[in-house]
């Protein structure tokens, strides 16, 4: 998908809400339990349910590959129902020599038909470039993540007050372009996202850490939204968790639909 489409998409739903699926089989409604594949069913009636809310999908990979080979089953049956117009995200946060992130991209590009991925850019250059050598995919680059452990490294500043994280956008830019890369950044990171978006005006941000992890969808579009949106804010828990009983995908698509309704709100007060 490129940008041009994914801004479409965000204008035709105002929504930039990224959907996250995190199934977890000890949080799931237990109804579901009995099902030849719980994982599958689960997600399928999230994405159901939220599909008119939803501009994107990130499936979190540890919550499939904790199952094994079923998991990865499960994955790509998911991967496969998400509706084809809506932007997906592996968020499997790779990153490692060249060679084998070379296998990495086949894997969530070729073997699955994923849009993009989550990398760490911590191996630098050779670790992240495999990735953009595929066409219309996409490479989510960590930058300034939403825990509180962002702290221990990503700000730490170089000899001229310069944070890491800074210097992490600056470097990258050059490796990609806002056609291919994006960057992830926490909700939870109120002004610094500023900060960020000074340093790439026109790139696209991941924003996890609204809802269960407390970040404000209003500071983050006030500091980082740009004139194509720039942003796709992630939901897991708030939206999937927000009933566990048989009427879950109900539940997650009313608090789907409330985002949705905030971000119109947001889209109509910065891009008119
Ligand atoms: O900085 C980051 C990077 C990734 N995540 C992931 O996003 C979701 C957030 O889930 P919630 O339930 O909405 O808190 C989850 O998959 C994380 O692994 C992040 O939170 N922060």
């Amino acid at each position: 998908m490129t940008r041009a489409e994914l801004f479409s998409q965000i204008q035709q739903k105002s929504s930039f809400l990224c959907v996250g699926l995190d199934p977890d089989l000890e949080k799931i409604p237990s109804h579901l339990k009995a099902e030849s594949d719980p994982i599958f069913s689960f997600c399928r009636e999230i994405i159901e349910q939220t599909a008119d809310f939803a501009v994107a999908y990130k499936p979190n990979i540890a919550f499939f590959e904790a199952l094994g080979p079923k998991g990865w089953e499960s994955l790509q049956k998911v991967q496969e129902i998400i509706p084809k117009d809506i932007f997906t995200i592996a968020d499997a946060k790779r990153g490692d020599i060249g060679n084998t992130s070379k296998l990495y991209a086949k894997a969530f590009f070729e073997t699955m038909d994923f849009d993009s991925i989550t990398v760490a850019p911590y191996m630098g250059k050779d670790s992240v470039t495999p990735f953009l050598e595929f066409e219309n995919k996409w490479v989510i680059l960590l930058a300034l993540t939403s825990n509180m452990g962002s702290l221990d490294f990503q700000v730490i500043e170089d000899k001229e007050g310069k944070p890491l994280f800074l210097s992490v956008l600056e470097k990258s830019q050059a490796w990609g372009s806002p056609e291919n890369l994006m960057f992830v950044v926490g909700a939870t990171r109120g002004e610094l996202i500023g900060e960020v978006r000074k340093a790439v005006p026109e790139h696209f941000f991941l924003v996890p850490g609204v809802g269960a992890q407390g970040g404000s969808l209003s500071e983050v579009a006030k500091y980082g939204m740009n004139s194509t949106c720039g942003l796709l804010v992630n939901s897991s828990r708030g939206i999937i968790y927000a009933s566990g009983e048989k009427d879950f995908a109900k539940a997650a698509r009313k608090e789907a639909e409330k985002l949705q309704i905030e971000m119109k709100g947001l889209l109509d007060l910065y891009l008119g």
